[in-house]
């Protein structure tokens, strides 16, 4: 596997807040990866220190084997880093915006030429190249974004929020492009967004960060079964006398992890892989099961239970 993004303990500090916290993770050549996590969970902060715009505070980041504070320019030639809200110029044309682009860039302008065209075609704006981007869509000005990063042939392209604010056919086309990038031209991407749904249909694997913190990560089939391993069932129990001492018969069932008393009944939380040992043991000492359910996160759960409830 050839790894072009390597990060290992990543941790940023501004002014003793820990903004990152001990990230780890890589993305192979042509992977897609999607950084997720509500706002301030560190997403930007850790894509700048992948950029080399930051300094982390310790830990290491190679980018194609490139230490991105030691030789930034060797990191930027091979990185295209397109920002949430990407400015152009509204009274050039694309075509003009990418040209001086291209000129910042260092590319000579018989060359940026020929590129340009590529690129514009490869996103579909070829037809609307002569056209002034203040009469572009979002979701044009998000491609013309995508074409501008493509212009040096990256090996890495970094998109932050990449579909926010476009209806859904831009979205969708935004998505494809992703794709084909990876796919067609072996472009890695590193994705950050906090659209889960829109991440799961493209990225490979994703990080889920929070609170500085990269609290899972894999493919979304893979975060899934780590949930769904640490589902918890309920259930509801009756016996003769419901009280402390009832509640009391139930310590040292493995696997219970929450027992109290509500309704006159005993509600039990309990691990879902176990169930069918504790219902045994718990008829065993006395109690009548009068409700038993399993419970299943879907990925809009983990969503919830990761980002909203921490
Ligand atoms: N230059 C800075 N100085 C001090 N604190 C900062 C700085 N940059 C970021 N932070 C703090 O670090 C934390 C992480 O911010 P960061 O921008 O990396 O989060 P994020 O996941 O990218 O969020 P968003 O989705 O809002 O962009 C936040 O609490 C933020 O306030």
């Amino acid at each position: 596997m050839n790894v072009v993004v390597e990060a290992q303990d990543l941790v940023k500090d501004y002014n003793g807040f820990r903004a990152v916290n001990g990230v780890s993770f890589s993305v192979a050549q042509g992977e897609i990866f999607g950084l997720l996590g509500p706002n301030g969970a560190g997403k930007t902060t850790t894509i700048l220190m992948l950029l080399g715009m930051t300094e982390p505070t310790s830990g290491v980041v190679r980018i194609c084997g490139y230490d991105p504070t030691k030789e930034p320019l060797k990191v930027k030639r091979i990185t295209g880093y397109l920002p949430e809200n990407v400015g152009f110029y509204e009274d050039l044309t694309a075509k003009e915006n990418l040209l001086y682009l291209a000129k910042l860039n260092g590319i000579k302008e018989d060359v940026a030429l020929k590129k340009i065209d590529e690129v514009l075609a490869t996103v579909g704006l070829l037809d609307v190249r002569d056209k002034l981007v203040g009469t572009y869509s979002k979701g044009m000005r998000q491609r013309l974004g995508l074409a501008s990063v493509l212009i040096k042939d990256p090996k890495l392209v970094i998109l932050d929020e990449p579909t926010t604010g476009i209806d859904p056919e831009g979205t969708e086309q935004v998505l494809d492009l992703i794709r084909r990038m990876s796919r067609e031209m072996g472009v890695s991407i590193l994705l950050s967004s906090h659209l889960l749904y829109q991440v799961q249909q493209v990225c490979d694997r994703v990080g889920i960060m929070f609170k500085g913190k990269m609290v899972a990560q894999g493919s979304i089939e893979d975060i899934g079964r780590q949930v769904l391993g640490e589902r918890e069932g309920v259930m509801k129990l009756t016996y003769s006398f419901i009280n402390e001492e009832a509640l009391k018969k139930l310590d040292g069932i493995e696997g219970i992890t929450e027992k109290r008393i509500a309704n006159n009944t005993i509600i039990v939380k309990f691990d879902e892989t176990r169930k069918l040992d504790i219902v045994r043991e718990v008829v065993m000492r006395g109690f009548l099961p009068i409700e038993v359910k399993g419970k299943e996160y879907s990925l809009e759960e983990i969503y919830i239970r990761y980002f909203r409830e921490g």
